[in-house]
């Protein structure tokens, strides 16, 4: 999400430092100009979401700014402040196309709610996932069904294929879309601390606890809440999970208080659920309770027109963000990409499109800027890695990593690809084994199914 920008328009330098002020701490980005002129100027550069203006100004006066900036952009919302004295003058403006006027003197409070009327802190970007291939697209289609509905949605497919991208499509296709959109992924907070991060915690539920916390249930009321790999929730955890799901109410950890929810469930998995079920690692009843729709992202080699679209649109946010012009692929490039397997998926070509603006020298892109995870972990290729990759792949570390890599490969193959044999013979956890794999898999590295 990116701040909406205000441009304040006042020639009392202490009034135009204390709206600011207000507007940043509010969260808003924000321009100031101490006269009409500057205003005109300023906006000739960057662009804003709304502008706020005196009325009463040396030079351009409020109402002239006005006309200028209705002319050049008339959907930019203005809004007009002006003494108590000339509250007639503020009126003539609104007819003249301002949104509305405050009346000096306003406190921040005021300012604040005439404000979030027009423009709220931070713009909601909603996009389309970027796709081409027929498959995604009717997987879309799908989606965007689903969404109206208010049914808990389960988004399956392989690390990095964009499940979370799915899920945020879900989420701004539905009526929900104006509430907000919380995500947490289960495997990165550590265990013991899920469970008061999901559901919220009173002041002194723990040691540490030295206020109340709302959960991430109540942060999304209204909204949707993302259970991010879920298959690595703990089962004690799953059941209390499935309570709050059956009930629509939490109460937070250290209180008795019941919290009627509002909130649509997606839970995405980059495992076979069933298989997790059938292991006895994940709990059927909550199973079926998050299986209500399920959609399945494939892997991107699998959707196969998804492959250039997706490159392309990465290269123009990337080349964008570093304000170079976006290239365009050659010929020879463009069949590279679409004859690699990708077994990271997008996540993995987002790290080629990256290394290949690094490495380009201007003009079309070529296939040789076009640097392959698998490449990257060739250890007997002559080639120096790109700068920022020596670190990651060179070196002891990822002498060590390695051999740990071959490790769990070959424990892997012994054990005929059972996780949980694997993870005991190794002696760590099954979480720490996903993961492990999942990291791999993100480096190209072929772990058996
Ligand atoms: N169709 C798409 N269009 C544009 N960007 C995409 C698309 N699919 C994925 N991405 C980008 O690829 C990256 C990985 O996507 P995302 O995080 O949604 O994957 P994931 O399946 O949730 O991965 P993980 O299982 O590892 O959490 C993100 O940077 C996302 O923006």
């Amino acid at each position: 999400m990116s701040q909406s920008r205000i441009l304040v328009v006042e020639d009392d330098a202490g009034l135009q430092e204390a709206i600011v002020d207000t507007l940043l701490l509010a969260g808003y980005d924000c321009l100031a100009a101490d006269s009409g002129e500057a205003a005109l100027l300023c906006l000739g550069q960057q662009a804003v979401d709304m502008v706020i203006s005196d009325i009463q100004m040396g030079g351009m006066d409020g109402h002239t700014l006005l006309a200028n900036l209705k002319q050049k952009w008339p959907q930019l919302p203005v809004l007009l402040m002006t003494a108590y004295a000339n509250i007639d003058g503020a009126v003539r403006a609104m007819r003249e196309g301002a949104i509305d006027y405050l009346a000096k003197p306003f406190s921040p409070e005021v300012l604040l709610n005439q404000v979030s009327r027009y423009v709220p802190p931070h713009k909601v970007e909603r996009h389309t996932p970027v796709f081409g291939d027929a498959s995604t697209g009717e997987l879309l289609q799908l989606a965007a069904r689903v969404a109206r509905s208010d049914a808990t949605v389960m988004i399956s497919g392989p690390s990095g294929a964009g499940k979370e991208v799915l899920a945020r499509y879900i989420h701004d296709q539905s009526s929900r879309c104006d509430g907000p959109f919380v995500a947490i992924n289960c495997a990165a907070i550590p265990e013991n601390m899920l469970e008061a991060t999901l559901f919220g915690y009173e002041k002194g539920a723990f040691t540490g606890a030295v206020q109340g916390c709302p959960g991430k249930f109540e942060q999304a009321q209204g909204g949707t809440l993302l259970l991010d790999e879920i298959t690595e929730m703990e089962l004690g955890l799953q059941a209390k999970l499935l309570r709050v799901l059956q009930e629509k109410e939490v109460e937070r950890l250290g209180s008795r208080k019941t919290i009627p929810l509002d909130v649509r469930v997606i839970a995405t998995s980059n495992r076979e659920l069933r298989q997790a079920v059938s292991e006895g690692e994940f709990r059927e009843d909550l199973f079926y309770r998050l299986n209500v729709f399920p959609l399945r992202w494939r892997p991107l080699a699998q959707r196969p027109g998804d492959i250039l679209p997706i490159a392309r649109h990465l290269l123009a946010r990337h080349a964008q963000a570093q304000g170079v012009a976006v290239p365009e692929l050659s010929p020879v490039a463009a069949a590279r990409l679409q004859a690699h397997g990708w077994p990271g998926n997008v996540r993995e070509l987002d790290n080629v499109i990256q290394r290949a603006l690094i490495l380009w020298q201007g003009g079309v892109l070529e296939a040789e800027d076009l640097v392959f995870d698998s490449q990257e972990l060739d250890w007997s290729a002559p080639a120096v890695p790109p700068v920022g990759l020596a670190d990651e792949v060179g070196g002891l570390g990822g002498e060590l990593r390695q051999q740990e890599q071959q490790i769990i490969l070959e424990t892997l193959s012994a054990c005929q690809g059972s996780r949980k044999a694997v993870a005991e013979q190794l002696g760590i956890s099954p979480r720490t084994l996903r993961y492990k794999l999942a990291r791999m898999r993100e480096q190209g590295i072929d772990v058996p199914g």
